[in-house]
């Protein structure tokens, strides 16, 4: 009878009655009919996949059970004693972890609330963790809710998981076999389910977040760092790069957050980070929204690096902090070199930093600027720049700030002789240079006066090339999870195929293989297959005298064409016998 009452309010529905049932379910009833082509009457027992299939899901899973781990026990020990059930999706809908009362399990397996049991609302018709996949919200699939006989018993209450860039990731399901007959029993467990899933996305971009500044949200001020409502994480030039559902929900106006920068989202720049720590008072902390309200915020600092390999032939460094400590992982030479980094950071030395093309020099300028806590920042391409633009941007920029010469062996022969009047009319702008010179061939070489030389290279950075860096493995993770999105993953051969390569365009074509390789992709695993082909060695493939003669035999320009150092082209010029045309 019950039965036959079911099948006649679907029907209903289906003609487009009302039944005052909550809108999701509708639609969700409509699916099942008009989509899928499921019968009510049908009595479909729970669909559960095979151990392989499991195994499978589980593992690309991993890293969400981790950071979903403690909040589903402390979740369990709230309801404790009550009868319900915790289950936690992936994505599509199978169960990839569990907690329950061992009692019952025979019980709970039949019904489909154990591990392996799949929740799409195509196998398994209108329930929680479907229809929640499919709203993207939190949902009460309770009782006769469902469309399948076979589960009109449950009460299913789920809330979803966001990845850090927005992706949904899992769905959190509580369950009941037997329940009270009102939806609204329900009320307290959504409240229950949702809170905490805010705190698995939470815990999941805290967790992945070590090395960049996190700013949490609250619009209580007791709340704020203790359990905080929302979460962003920003790189060092304040772009979110990372966000919870809930900072998605609070923040943008309608568009997604990732790849904004923070001031045209709140009411403050990066440089305003530091004011939210801790050690001010929470009821200083205030964050205006774009929408004229306002929420306390609290800001977190990158952790610092952990320390370097160990090398007992080099003595211990300072660990590094802040924005500069992104930039490496385990790699002393690199360690020392941000060391050295920081420390000039505040100080008004110009800097001179060299490096291979794509080695990361305009990336250190950056962060060095953001270090320094000046404010402006001029960029200059010193073979494009004309004296007059130069000029004009310094005079821009009335505040203290940073003037970047970028590839300074570049500079037309009428700025290198206007260049020392601009800088001492503009002496409040820190000049930092970067060149593919070294700085010897530099300062030999025809292209800078002495004079200026000793002007722009008050110290001199040098950035190794990547295949010298031991901190590879790390840059990897680092650009993989950056550029691809948390949930993608290397296989081993694909990995080792990366870490024996050796990048003669440096972080840059790193960044371009993980960019293409994850395009690639059919799934979240990168294979082999799926990276793009390593350029054949240099010594294979250079024609050497084809590309001086494209560059006029302008060694400068030849060398960052091919990604080497000046001195590279030098040995092999004469290895070859290669002559200039006279
Ligand atoms: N430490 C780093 N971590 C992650 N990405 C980096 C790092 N350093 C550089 N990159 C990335 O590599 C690319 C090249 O970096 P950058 O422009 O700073 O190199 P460059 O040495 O200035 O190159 P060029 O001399 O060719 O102008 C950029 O996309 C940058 O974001």
């Amino acid at each position: 009878m019950v039965e036959h009452d079911h099948v006649e309010e679907i029907a209903q529905v289906l003609d487009g009655q009302a039944t005052g049932r909550d809108s999701y379910v509708d639609a969700s009833w409509r699916r099942c009919v008009e989509v899928y082509g499921m019968d009510p009457t049908s009595r479909v027992p729970a669909h559960i996949v095979t151990d392989s299939e499991f195994r499978t899901h589980r593992e690309q899973a991993d890293w969400m059970i981790g950071a979903a781990r403690s909040s589903l026990q402390r979740l369990f020990r709230q309801v404790a004693g009550q009868n319900y059930v915790l289950l936690l999706t992936d994505a599509k809908g199978v169960c990839v972890d569990f907690f329950g009362d061992d009692r019952l399990v025979d019980e709970l397996r039949g019904a489909g609330l154990y591990l392996g049991s799949n929740w799409s609302e195509d196998l398994a018709g209108t329930c929680g963790v479907g229809a929640c996949i499919y709203t993207g919200e939190p949902v009460t699939v309770h009782q006769d809710d469902h469309f399948g006989s076979a589960h009109t018993g449950l009460s299913c209450t789920s809330a979803p998981i966001y990845d850090s860039l927005g992706q949904l990731a899992a769905v959190l399901d509580i369950s009941l076999l037997r329940s009270p007959s009102p939806k609204s029993s329900q009320n307290l467990a959504m409240s229950l389910v949702t809170s905490a899933a805010r705190r698995v996305e939470m815990a999941n971009l805290m967790a992945a977040s070590r090395r960049e500044w996190v700013l949490r949200f609250s619009t209580s001020p007791e709340f704020l760092d203790v359990d905080p409502e929302a979460a962003v994480s920003l790189d060092g030039s304040g772009r979110v790069i990372g966000a919870t559902h809930a900072a998605t929900r609070m923040l943008s106006r309608g568009k997604g957050l990732i790849g904004e920068h923070i001031d045209s989202l709140l009411g403050l720049s990066v440089d305003d980070l530091p004011d939210l720590m801790r050690d001010r008072p929470t009821e200083e902390r205030v964050v205006s929204l774009s929408d004229g309200g306002a929420v306390f915020g609290h800001a977190i600092a990158p952790q610092r690096p952990r320390r370097a390999q160990k090398d007992r032939s080099t003595p211990e460094k300072r660990a590094v902090g802040g924005v500069l400590a992104t930039l490496a992982g385990s790699d002393p030479t690199m360690a020392r070199l941000l060391a050295q980094a920081e420390r000039l950071a505040p100080t008004h030395v110009p800097l001179l930093i060299c490096g291979e093309s794509g080695s990361g020099k305009t990336k250190l300028a950056r962060a060095i600027h953001m270090a320094s806590r000046r404010r402006g920042f001029v960029a200059l391409d010193c073979a494009g720049a004309m004296p007059e633009q130069i000029e004009a941007a310094l005079s821009a920029q009335p505040e203290p700030g940073t003037l970047l010469l970028r590839g300074v062996e570049d500079l037309r022969p009428e700025i290198v002789r206007a260049l020392p009047a601009l800088l001492d009319a503009h002496a409040h702008m820190r000049p930092i240079a970067t060149s593919g010179h070294a700085p010897g061939a530099l300062l030999s070489g025809e292209t800078l006066p002495a004079a200026l030389y000793h002007r722009l290279a008050g110290s001199v950075l040098e950035l190794p090339p990547l295949r010298e860096r031991q901190d590879l493995g790390w840059l990897i993770e680092r650009l993989l999870g950056r550029r691809c999105g948390g949930e993608m993953r290397l296989t081993p051969s694909a990995r080792s195929e990366l870490m024996a390569r050796d990048w003669p365009g440096n972080l840059r074509e790193l960044g371009n293989v993980l960019d293409v390789a994850c395009a690639l992709a059919e799934s979240t695993v990168i294979d082999l297959p799926d990276l793009p082909a390593a350029p054949r060695p240099r010594e294979e493939t250079l024609d050497l005298e084809a590309v001086l003669d494209a560059c006029n035999w302008n060694m400068a320009r030849t060398a960052r064409r091919l990604g080497v150092n000046r001195s590279t082209i030098l040995r092999r010029i004469r290895k070859e016998g290669l002559q200039a045309p006279q």
